[in-house]
């Protein structure tokens, strides 16, 4: 069996990863919180742990894994979503995960195990809040109840801050009804006109942290094996996690390994909803960069470093992609190489594998560069309909030849601009230099809009 190696947030440290239960791995990854289009920031997290997702099904078996992401679709921007356009709710929260599963799909994400709604586990959040009241962790005031984070000695462990330090640095709500101003909500009043249940605090709604809580423990336990996220959520919603979850079951040990993801970055700011710096992925989509294209670009990355998007990126990994389709079209079943596994089991060394997928595309082994690349969600059959897409350009090559030799004699190169515009507008990248002309369809190459010669 493969030696799986994780880096492990929590003790900041790579180690050998050993299931609590091999028959029953067990990773829990925040979702979205539903009310836009993901932002290809979002889909990040959703690649790098589908990834990790194909690599334990791969050396445990697929029956043996249990991945659970959830949706937030109870919040605070869903509320004023619904209030800007006057539309339900509901409308809002199912169709943007009718979006999310779109676009996911599209990047040759696995469905997780089970996606449960934070709305169908309000009565586990009442549970566990009344269960940390009990315990002495938390209190109600005005309708409140918050997380006494004076009560968890550990607290502030996994960001590696103290409670003091966090106060001093962060921006902290300061609320009359707190005891400390690190306290955090577990559950808040509600009036008439916003989402709410009846809670022995009185008619109100969930805060954040203790969604994540409470459907982990729903799902997977007291114990689980892995908790991944994005490294924006580490502090404070995973140190809230560990506090809520650690104090409502102390005999279990949460999560195992905490792994974190990078961010996708625009010149060097966090893609975020927020600062406005976004573009969605159904917006690459439209541009026609494959779904498949998409998924390279971030497999290039190790999912510990910042990453962008550039065009030239998505350029590189098509041509590859397209030449490994190529290559590996007919090929016969094969397995995934060892090396290819053993690159991936290094704490999801993305950018290696691929480097072995290069070699096994030199080596021209076709059945062992598919199912190796298939591993990591690559020249999946059902992802390959843009690549069969392979239109014979000859005809405007010999065109924009002939133009050029003309203009090379008359010195207007008036018609070889012209051609050149229309072909770029038909999504083809032109290469003209001194060895001759060279015509590739790009993202969003239209055949029908080829000019007409
Ligand atoms: N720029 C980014 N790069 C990588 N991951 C990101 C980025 N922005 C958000 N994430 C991750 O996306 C996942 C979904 O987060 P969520 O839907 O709460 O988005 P968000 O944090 O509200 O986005 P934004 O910060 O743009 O408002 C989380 O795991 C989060 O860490
Ligand atoms: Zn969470």
């Amino acid at each position: 069996m493969a030696n799986i190696r994780l880096y492990n947030s929590k003790t900041r440290a790579e180690e050998d990863f050993v299931p609590l239960d091999p028959a029953n791995v067990r990773m829990y990854v925040c979702g979205p919180t539903v009310y836009d289009r993901a932002h290809i920031g979002n889909a990040r997290p959703v690649v790098v742990f589908d990834t990790l997702f194909r690599l334990l099904r791969h050396v445990y078996g697929e029956r043996h894994v249990t991945y659970v992401r959830n949706f937030t679709d109870v919040d605070d921007k869903i509320n004023a979503k619904a209030s800007e356009t006057g539309r339900p709710i509901r409308d809002i929260t199912d169709e943007t995960i009718r979006w999310y599963h779109e676009d996911m799909d599209a990047l040759g994400a696995l469905r997780p195990s089970q996606e449960p709604r934070a709305t169908e586990f309000i009565g586990a959040m009442i549970g566990m809040i009344q269960g940390l009241i009990d315990g002495g962790h938390a209190y109600a005031a005005e309708g409140h109840v918050l997380f006494d984070v004076r009560s968890y000695a550990d607290y502030g462990k996994l960001s590696g801050r103290s409670i003091d330090d966090m106060i001093a640095g962060a921006r902290v709500e300061v609320a009359p009804y707190k005891r400390d101003p690190m306290d955090f909500v577990l559950w808040k009043p509600s009036t008439d006109d916003l989402p709410g249940w009846d809670s022995p605090w009185g008619r109100g709604r969930p805060g954040w942290h203790i969604e994540c809580s409470a459907m982990s423990h729903e799902l997977l336990g007291e114990s689980f094996d892995i908790h991944g996220g994005g490294i924006d959520l580490q502090f404070p919603h995973h140190e809230n996690e560990i506090a809520q979850s650690c104090c409502a079951h102390p005999q279990g040990g949460f999560a195992k390994v905490w792994m974190h993801n990078e961010m996708l970055q625009v010149e060097g700011k966090k893609m975020s909803k927020s600062l406005g710096n976004f573009f969605t992925v159904r917006d690459l989509l439209d541009q026609g960069y494959p779904g498949e294209v998409i998924r390279f670009v971030y497999l290039g990355t190790h999912y510990t470093k910042p990453m962008d998007w550039t065009h030239d990126k998505a350029m590189q990994a098509e041509a590859t992609l397209r030449k490994w389709r190529g290559l590996t079209a007919g090929a016969g079943a094969g397995v995934a190489a060892p090396e290819v596994v053993a690159a991936l089991s290094d704490d999801l060394n993305t950018a290696g594998a691929i480097a072995e997928l290069h070699g096994l595309a030199s080596r021209g082994d076709a059945a062992g560069l598919l199912a190796s690349a298939q591993m990591l969600g690559l020249l999946l059959p059902e992802m390959g309909a843009w690549a069969e897409l392979s239109f014979d350009l000859a005809p405007w090559v010999n065109h924009l030849t002939c133009l050029r030799a003309e203009a090379m004699e008359s010195k207007s190169f008036a018609l070889v601009d012209a051609m050149k515009a229309a072909l770029t507008a038909a999504g083809v990248e032109v290469r003209m230099s001194k060895a001759g002309v060279e015509l590739l369809p790009g993202p969003g190459f239209d055949a029908d809009k080829l000019p007409v010669l």
